[in-house]
């Protein structure tokens, strides 16, 4: 089990753009179409299969939404943080 990062350690890492909301860390990336969002989902959850690290994703209409956590430990960890930076540089591609 991976350790429960200290609001001042996750502030620190986070990638611009994201946000810390309790025990999760959230960004939500806008697309100038729907279908781009969903396009943008399934890449991430691509990611997440691959890390086996699950991300909550909530499709909008023109924006996509990303939660994450760590369930088991019940806080953002440094699975949540490289999880994030994977999106982001996937994103980027
Ligand atoms: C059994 C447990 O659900 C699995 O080990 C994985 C699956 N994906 C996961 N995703 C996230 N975000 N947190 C977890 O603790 C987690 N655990």
């Amino acid at each position: 089990m991976a350790d429960l990062l200290s609001d001042d350690e996750i502030d620190a890492q986070l990638p611009d753009e994201w946000t810390q909301e309790g025990d999760e860390i959230v960004r939500a990336y806008e697309f100038d179409d729907y279908l781009r969002g969903v396009n943008f989902a399934q890449m991430v959850g691509e990611i997440a299969e691959a890390q086996f690290h699950h991300p909550e994703i909530i499709i909008r209409y023109e924006e996509v939404e990303i939660r994450l956590t760590s369930h088991e430990e019940g806080g953002v960890t440094e699975q949540d943080i490289e999880m994030a930076e994977l999106i982001e540089s996937e994103r980027d591609a």
